[in-house]
């Protein structure tokens, strides 16, 4: 992996991830690096209508994220700082891939190759899956207004978009270590073991 520890915490909507991206750090004492998604200001008109707002949702989340990665890669990594992230890039990929359509996907999909191709990528991926009955309670636990009208048939496909991204991550980029967490049965909010088993194997794999 990098020699600077760069781990992202990846897995569909509602698995988790920010929450134990937030553990993580704090457990491995690393500053965390958080989705901002109160200020996306099209989030609310995406989930009312996909097709009609996909394009700029997709370019919003992709330039937040270039410029936040842009500024984390200069201002910590390379300066020998570990980070723990609550996303990983190629997501942008996952979502796109799904909710694009005809041309707007491919001149997105070149977009993201010219923006993200020089970037620094992590070199852990825990990737946490669950199970579509349990993201939707966490979805619901959450509260936030506009995903409660989600479409299940979108969360299901996307649990599926997951599974073969990692699977093709794990063949195109061997380098990357991804640690996969079984969402369903691990509780790494209540039980402190379910919680101890992820931190030693991420260790395992930055030291
Ligand atoms: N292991 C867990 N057990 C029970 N509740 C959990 C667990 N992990 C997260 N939660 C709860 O589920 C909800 C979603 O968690 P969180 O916001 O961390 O998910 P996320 O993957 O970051 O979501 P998003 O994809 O929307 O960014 C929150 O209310 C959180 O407190
Ligand atoms: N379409 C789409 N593309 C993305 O890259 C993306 N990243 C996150 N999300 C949605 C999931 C949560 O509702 C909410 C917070 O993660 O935003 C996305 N939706």
């Amino acid at each position: 992996m990098n020699q600077v520890p760069f781990i992202a915490v990846e897995g569909p909507i509602g698995a988790g991830k920010t929450t134990l991206a937030t553990m993580l750090a704090a457990e491995l004492n690393m500053p965390v690096l958080k989705e901002i998604v109160e200020e996306n200001p099209f989030l609310d008109k995406f989930y009312q209508n996909i097709d009609e707002w996909s394009f700029q949702l997709e370019m919003f989340f992709l330039c937040n994220r270039y410029k936040q990665l842009g500024d984390t890669e200069s201002q910590l990594i390379r300066q020998g700082t570990p980070v723990v992230s609550d996303y990983h890039i190629y997501k942008n990929l996952i979502f796109s891939e799904r909710t694009l359509k005809g041309r707007e996907r491919e001149k997105y999909r070149q977009i993201y190759h010219v923006l993200t191709d020089d970037l620094t990528k992590p070199g852990v991926i825990v990737y946490i899956k669950a199970s579509l009955e349990t993201l939707l309670a966490r979805i619901a636990k959450r509260g936030r207004s506009f995903e409660q009208a989600m479409d299940e048939a979108y969360l299901q496909q996307l649990i599926e978009d997951y599974e073969s991204a990692m699977a093709s991550l794990a063949v195109t980029e061997p380098q990357t270590t991804i640690i996969t967490v079984d969402g369903d049965a691990m509780d790494f909010v209540a039980e402190p073991q379910h919680f101890a088993a992820i931190v030693a194997q991420v260790k395992e794999r930055i030291t």
